[in-house]
């Protein structure tokens, strides 16, 4: 069977998840995405051949390193597709497809992977797609696909195999579709997310969650159970 390599693209630890803001302190969310990243990386690495991160973060490259990940520096002022394509080139002097995972899926799961990458054997691209139009997991070749990440990039990203004529597979997965954005996200983790690092540190931040039958799903608050 072929080589894949992942591709986890970070950004710096200052930028993360700068949507939780009113959520959680800059500290806390640096940490969320450290918790997020020991989840996402333990996963991949358990299947295929290579992760890879990529960032402009010297000290993001430091920490994934540590937890058994390929730290590469992005080139030059870049965007995160252009971080991405960086990392293609690199990967495809040795792999011919790439998985590529953001670092905010923390209920990623071994089978998913597995069976995303066997959907590959008759696939070219396999998507699996995120709330609100997004990309969760992207399998494509290390040539012809542009990555186009961004706004409904879903859609985008199956325009990008029709026109370079690649059959692609669209992997359903409630679990591969939560990433983390918004505080109601950081719930639907506190409900789902038993086992993962991501879990245990929204715990340890003091933040709970109930069922909310109202204009959210689910109520995300501070301090004593409601
Ligand atoms: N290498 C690299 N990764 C990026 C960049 N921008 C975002 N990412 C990563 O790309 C993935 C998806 O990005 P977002 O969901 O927008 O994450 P984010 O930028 O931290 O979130 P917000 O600040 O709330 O928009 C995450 O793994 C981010 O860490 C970038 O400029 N370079
Ligand atoms: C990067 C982007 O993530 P979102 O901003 O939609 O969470 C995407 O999935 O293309």
């Amino acid at each position: 069977m072929s080589k894949t390599f992942a591709v986890i693209p970070v950004s710096r630890f200052t930028d993360a998840k700068t949507r939780l803001s009113p959520t959680l302190t800059a500290l806390e969310r640096e940490n969320l995405l450290k918790s997020m990243l020991k989840d996402v990386i333990n996963v991949l690495d358990n299947v295929v051949n290579k992760v890879v991160v990529i960032s402009s973060d010297k000290d993001v490259l430091t920490f994934v390193k540590e937890i058994g990940a390929l730290p590469i520096e992005e080139e030059g002022t870049t965007d995160l597709n252009g971080a991405l394509m960086q990392a293609i080139k690199w990967c495809s002097q040795s792999c011919d497809k790439v998985l590529v995972v953001p670092s905010d899926v923390p209920l990623i799961r071994k089978s998913h992977v597995e069976e995303i990458l066997k959907m590959g054997e008759n696939f070219g691209m396999v998507i699996a797609p995120a709330k609100g139009g997004g990309t969760n997991a992207l399998l494509c070749p290390t040539s012809k696909i542009e990555m186009k990440f961004g706004e409904c990039s879903f859609f985008e990203h199956i325009k990008e195999a029709e026109s370079n004529n690649i059959s692609y597979g669209i992997y359903d997965s409630f679990y591969m579709s939560l990433d983390v954005n918004t505080a109601e996200d950081l719930g639907e983790i506190m409900i789902h997310g038993s086992g993962t690092e991501t879990k245990s540190f929204l715990k340890r931040s003091g933040l709970n969650v109930r069922s909310n039958h109202g204009s959210e799903r689910l109520h995300v608050n501070r301090g004593k159970k409601t």
